[in-house]
């Protein structure tokens, strides 16, 4: 009887058909902005499966809190088309670099100083957003979204685009749209419904309110979460979170919910006494590519393209109207928006006076280069 070596042996094509779009390093194609690693993948006891990978798609831009660029947004396509063919790829990993930010969506001084003003130019810079969402939604291989600190605006679109998100429990979710010029029809809209409910999806697309690793798991925008704060060694919950109770005086859900006064204050304070130590997390990513890779491939491609349906059938209903919304919006909100978080600061303030502004509409005024400059932080 032939062993399954020697089949693989006997009949393995001498030379196999390269279905990639394109033979370029993701490196290349973005200074190194985003990075492609095949790391051997492993058993569930640690051993490694000879030959079989897990692609880690990598975001490397910590200055501007891992924001993708227009080059970054090419780059993660091609990673994904090259991560979803390549046969000897078990699941892809999603993260970046560091432990403050997996993502913090579109890059706000790109958007500033090249695309304010410029429908027709983010038009095109939105074609190639919407291709990024759709090759993480249809790559034939399990996603992974390790999420190795706060996932904001696009960042936490593409993370919801993703099929398991596993978090370090310092990291914050939500977006940021409505508060710097832009709607959350990158696909938060689409998936925010789908996953956790309308009304928790609307306080998240309008008000713009972090969530914490703990709500994002008790309300389903991720499955599974680790402590990553070490303090005198030891790892602890994130000290600025109610993490030992469910319920307040009234029986109302506090769990997940940010301490606040004395309580906030002190957790802070806890935060920068310790160390942050992301092993934990990538203890649970590896155990999660272990289990994914003991099934069948294609039965797993399948049950991975019919769960995703809810989500993304929302996100092919919308994507090409919310791509030309997006676009002509960069006329007045989004420029105005983006221009202030991109030029304001700390000190004086990184959004606009929305009341201001909402006076102004109130009386008609129309908008001019001059509304726009007068509403920038400082003036
Ligand atoms: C709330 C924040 C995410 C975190 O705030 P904080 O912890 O106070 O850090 P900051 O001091 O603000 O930021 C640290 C430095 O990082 C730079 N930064 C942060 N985010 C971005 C970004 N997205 N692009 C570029 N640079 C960024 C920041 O400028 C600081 O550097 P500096 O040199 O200035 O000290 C807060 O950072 C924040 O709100 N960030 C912006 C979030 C945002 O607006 N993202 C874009 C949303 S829109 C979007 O993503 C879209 C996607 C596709 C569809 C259309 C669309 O609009």
């Amino acid at each position: 009887m032939a062993t399954t070596d020697d089949i693989i042996a006997r009949t393995a094509p001498a030379k196999l058909i390269d279905h990639n779009l394109i033979d370029r390093d993701v490196e290349s194609l973005c200074d190194g902005m985003v990075r492609y690693e095949k790391r051997p993948a492993r058993r569930l006891d640690g051993s490694v499966a000879e030959g079989l990978y897990n692609a880690w798609i990598i975001f490397n831009n910590p200055k501007q809190y891992n924001s993708y660029t227009t080059d970054m947004v090419k780059a993660t396509i091609l990673a994904f088309r090259r991560a979803s063919v390549d046969r000897e790829v078990n699941a892809v990993v999603f993260t970046a670099v560091g432990d403050k930010a997996f993502c913090t969506g579109g890059n706000t001084k790109e958007y500033a100083e090249y695309y304010a003003g410029n429908p027709q130019e983010y038009r095109q810079y939105m074609r190639l957003f919407n291709d990024m969402v759709s090759a993480i939604l249809g790559c034939d291989k399990p996603v992974i979204c390790r999420v190795n600190g706060m996932r904001i605006g696009g960042g936490q679109e593409i993370g919801m685009a993703c099929d398991f998100s596993i978090a370090q429990d310092l990291a914050n979710f939500g977006q940021a749209g409505p508060k710097h010029g832009s709607a959350a029809i990158g696909g938060a809209t689409d998936f925010l419904p789908v996953m956790i409910g309308c009304e928790q999806a609307m306080v998240s697309g309008t008000l713009c309110e972090p969530f914490s690793a703990h709500k994002a798991a008790r309300l389903g925008i991720i499955c599974d979460l680790v402590p990553a704060l070490k303090i005198d060694g030891r790892f602890v919950p994130n000290p600025t979170v109610i993490t030992d109770r469910m319920f307040d005086e009234y029986g109302r859900v506090i769990h997940g919910e940010f301490k606040t006064g004395e309580e906030f204050k002190q957790g802070r304070a806890l935060l920068k006494q310790g160390e942050v130590d992301l092993s934990l997390l990538d203890e649970k990513v590896e155990q999660l590519c272990a289990k994914l890779i003991e099934t069948f491939p294609e039965c797993m491609t399948k049950s991975l393209e019919e769960l995703r349906k809810p989500k993304l059938d929302a996100w092919n209903r919308n994507k090409e109207n919310s791509r030309a919304w997006l676009a002509l919006n960069m006329m007045n909100e989004a420029r105005t928006g983006f221009r202030a978080f991109n030029e304001g600061n700390k000190e004086i303030g990184r959004e606009i006076d929305f009341v201001k502004l909402r006076q102004a509409l109130a009386k008609g005024v129309p908008w001019s280069e001059e509304l726009i400059e007068s509403l920038m932080p400082g003036k």
